[in-house]
C-alpha cells in the first residue's frame, strides 16, 4: 500500500488498530487511511464475507473478525481476537452505526431502541471491552464515528438522539481516562459518499448534496484522514472534542447564496452605509 497523502511515513508505525464496521464505507476508508500511515488494522463486522473482500483489497497488515457489537460478549469476542492477533491495541475507531430513515412520530420502541442499542450501546460495550487493552499498551485512541446531529436529523430522530448521546459519553469519558493517556474524540461525519446512501430515496440522495454549503458529499478518504490525524501526537490535545468535518452543513442553509437572503435576479442585498456617527 502506498504512502498517506497527508500524514509522514510511519506516523503509526508499531501501533494496532480495530475499525468496527471497517469492511464498508467510511470504516473502510478508515483502515486504508490508518494502514497507510503504518498501523495493523484489524476491522470488524457481523458479514464475514464483506470482511473478507474488503482485507483482500487492503492488502498486507490487515485482518479481520466477524461479530456484533450489540452484545457485551460479540464485542469482548472481536476485542480478544484484535489483541490475540498482535499482541496488544492502541486504537479503537467505533465507526459501526446506522439507522432507518422514518418521521419521528413513525418509530417503533423496538427500533428506537435497536437503533440506540447499535449506536449508543455498541459505542460503549466497544470501549469497556478495550480499556484494559488500551490501559496494557499505555495509552491510546478511541474514535466514537457520529453524525453532526447539531441541527437535528429529520427522519433519524431516533439516530440524532443517540449521537448526540455518544458525544455525551465522548466527553465524559475523555474526562476521566486522561491520567490513563487514552483520547477519547468524536469525529462527526456529515454527509458522505459511501454505498450506504444507495438504500435512501433517489430524490433524497439527489438533494442531499446540495443541502451542504460545499455543494458536494465528502469522500470518504476525508473522513478517514480525520480519524487518522485523532490517533496521531495530537491525540490528547483533542480528547474530548467533537470534531466535524462537514463542508460547513452544520450551517444549514444549503450552497450560496441562501434562497432567503436574495432579492430581484438572486442577488444579495448589502446594506447600505449608516451616516458616519457624530459627536
Ligand atoms: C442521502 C440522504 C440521507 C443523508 C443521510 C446522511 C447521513 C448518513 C448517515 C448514515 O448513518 S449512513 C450509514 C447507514 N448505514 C446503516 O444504516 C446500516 C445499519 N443500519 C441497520 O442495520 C438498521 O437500520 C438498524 C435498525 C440500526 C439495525 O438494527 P437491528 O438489526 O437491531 O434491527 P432490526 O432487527 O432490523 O429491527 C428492529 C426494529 O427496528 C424497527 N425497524 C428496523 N428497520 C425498520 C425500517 N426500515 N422501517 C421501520 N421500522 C424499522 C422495527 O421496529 C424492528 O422490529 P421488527 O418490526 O423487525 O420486529
Ligand atoms: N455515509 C455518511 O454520510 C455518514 C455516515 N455516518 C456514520 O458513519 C459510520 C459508517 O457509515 P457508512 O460507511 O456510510 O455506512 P455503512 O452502512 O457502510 O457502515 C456501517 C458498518 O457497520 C457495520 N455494522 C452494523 N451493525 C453492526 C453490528 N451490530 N456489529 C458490528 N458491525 C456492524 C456494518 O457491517 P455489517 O452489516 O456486516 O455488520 C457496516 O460495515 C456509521 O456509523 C454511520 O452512521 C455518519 C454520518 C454520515
Amino acid at each position: 500500500m502506498s504512502g498517506s497523502e497527508v500524514f509522514a511515513d510511519g506516523l503509526l508505525a508499531g501501533r494496532v488498530a480495530l475499525v468496527t464496521g471497517g469492511g464498508t464505507g467510511l470504516g473502510r476508508a478508515t483502515a486504508a487511511e490508518l494502514l497507510r500511515c503504518g498501523a495493523s488494522v484489524v476491522i470488524a463486522g457481523r458479514r464475514a464475507d464483506v470482511l473478507e473482500a474488503t482485507v483482500a483489497t487492503l492488502g498486507e497488515g490487515a485482518g479481520y473478525v466477524a461479530g456484533d457489537i450489540r452484545t457485551e460478549a460479540g464485542a469482548q469476542a472481536i476485542v480478544d481476537d484484535a489483541v490475540s492477533r498482535h499482541g496488544r491495541l492502541d486504537i479503537l475507531v467505533n465507526n459501526a452505526g446506522g439507522q432507518y430513515f422514518v418521521p419521528a412520530e413513525g418509530i417503533e420502541l423496538k427500533g428506537w431502541r435497536a437503533v440506540w442499542r447499535l449506536n449508543l450501546g455498541g459505542t460503549r460495550r466497544m470501549c469497556e471491552a478495550s480499556l484494559p487493552a488500551l490501559r496494557a499498551a499505555g495509552g491510546g485512541t478511541i474514535v466514537n464515528v457520529t453524525f453532526s446531529p447539531h441541527n437535528g436529523l429529520p427522519g433519524m430522530t431516533h439516530s440524532g438522539a443517540a449521537r448526540a448521546g455518544v458525544e455525551g459519553y465522548t466527553r465524559e469519558l475523555a474526562a476521566e481516562l486522561f491520567d490513563d493517556d487514552i483520547a477519547v474524540i468524536a469525529a462527526a461525519a456529515g454527509h458522505f459518499d459511501t454505498d450506504a446512501l444507495d438504500k435512501y430515496p433517489p430524490t433524497v440522495r439527489a438533494q442531499t448534496a446540495g443541502g451542504v454549503p460545499m455543494q458536494r458529499l465528502g469522500r470518504p478518504e476525508e473522513h478517514a484522514w480525520m480519524v487518522a490525524l485523532c490517533a496521531s501526537p495530537l491525540r490528547m490535545a483533542l480528547s474530548g472534542a467533537v470534531l466535524t468535518v462537514d463542508g460547513a452543513r452544520d450551517n444549514f442553509y444549503g450552497g450560496w447564496p441562501p434562497a432567503a437572503l436574495t432579492v430581484g435576479e438572486g442577488e444579495v442585498p448589502t446594506e447600505e452605509r449608516r451616516p458616519p456617527a457624530t459627536r
